[in-house]
């Protein structure tokens, strides 16, 4: 089953109402039935992501001692380089925060990865106002009230991924395991490789690259916030074969202190029991790097949003 494409040329352009909520509805029904879908006419221009991919691959190609000159300093976020490689996933990643936080780690004798990413950011930010505005209006919130509760945006993030390709001599095809992401939206682009997939009712199904578009999810504070009407999207990444795979991962987040906890406009106002007890954003966060061990495989797994399930 392959997941809707929403067209945001109504949105954004200067078009009659009735053009406008087709769409928002359209965008609402498909996080509701997948947590997951398309944008097309986003805002973002072909050329910028072409070149977007250009600068990053040229950034992920230097030896790994150049790269290591961009690694994290901030105790605020660790923006800049990285690398994992564990059964967990292989990746490395350019990580990129809010421009004006001064922290980004950038390689200063190739200025245009700093340019072009941090204006990428700043493209996604927006974009990500815009969706939440389309959400709160398809739930029927009071006007702004999204924007408004979500108005801290220095955690916002933007991850450039590299993933290598599956090695001869090891098992592991595993790119980034499966898991929901815990903000509130993601958009993500995808070179033309693939290997990105999505949960649908116990099957997992492909998220083929689709030029031109971008891909949203939904994330779990959403599902919180929403008691479940909304879900997060469970989806993961398998290795590309035979050479590296890039992508860009835009995390619409939310602040640390933010208090988490289902709004009784999908709760006690319409009769239903939370679902969740509150939490600080943050403590999600932590939660998900603990991981634990699953008494039955014995394996690690995430912990996720479930942590603070209530028992009805
Ligand atoms: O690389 C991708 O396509 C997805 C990455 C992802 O799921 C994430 O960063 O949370
Ligand atoms: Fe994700």
């Amino acid at each position: 089953m392959t997941i809707p494409v929403v067209d945001l040329a109504s949105i954004l352009g200067h078009s009659d109402e009735g053009e406008r909520k087709k769409a928002v509805n359209e965008f609402g029904e498909a996080c509701i039935q997948f947590g997951i879908l398309r944008i097309i006419n986003h805002g973002l221009a072909d050329e910028h992501v072409n070149h977007s991919f250009e600068v990053v691959q040229q950034f992920f190609d230097r030896p790994i001692v150049e790269k290591l000159d961009s690694k994290p300093v901030s105790t605020i976020l660790p923006a800049g380089y990285g690398k994992i490689d564990s059964h967990f996933g292989s990746s490395e990643w350019l990580m990129v925060c809010q421009p004006c936080l001064d922290i980004n780690m950038f390689p200063s004798d190739q200025p245009e990865v700093s340019e072009t990413l941090e204006k990428m950011y700043q493209n996604f930010q927006k974009l990500g106002a815009i969706v939440e505005n389309m959400m709160n209006e398809y739930l029927d919130l009071p006007l702004n009230f999204l924007n408004q509760f979500n108005d801290d945006r220095s955690n916002d993030i933007l991850m450039c991924w590299r993933y290598p390709p599956i090695a001869e001599d090891k098992p592991n095809t595993i790119g980034r395991e499966e898991h929901q992401d815990t903000n509130c939206f993601t958009f993500l682009l995808q070179d033309d490789t693939g290997g990105l997939e999505y949960e649908k009712d116990g099957s997992w199904m492909p998220v083929n690259p689709m030029k031109g578009s971008l891909v949203v999810n939904v994330g779990s504070t959403i599902q919180a916030l929403t008691n479940k009407k909304l879900m997060a999207a469970r989806h993961r990444v398998w290795k590309p074969r035979g050479r590296n795979r890039h992508s860009f991962a835009f995390f619409y987040n939310i602040g640390g202190e933010k208090w988490i906890e289902p709004l009784p406009k999908f709760a006690e106002e319409i009769g239903e029991a939370p679902k969740y007890r509150g939490f600080f954003y943050k403590e999600l966060l932590q939660a998900r790097l603990k991981k634990e061990k699953n008494p039955l495989t014995l394996l690690d797994e995430v912990i996720d949003l479930d942590h603070f399930a209530t028992r009805n």
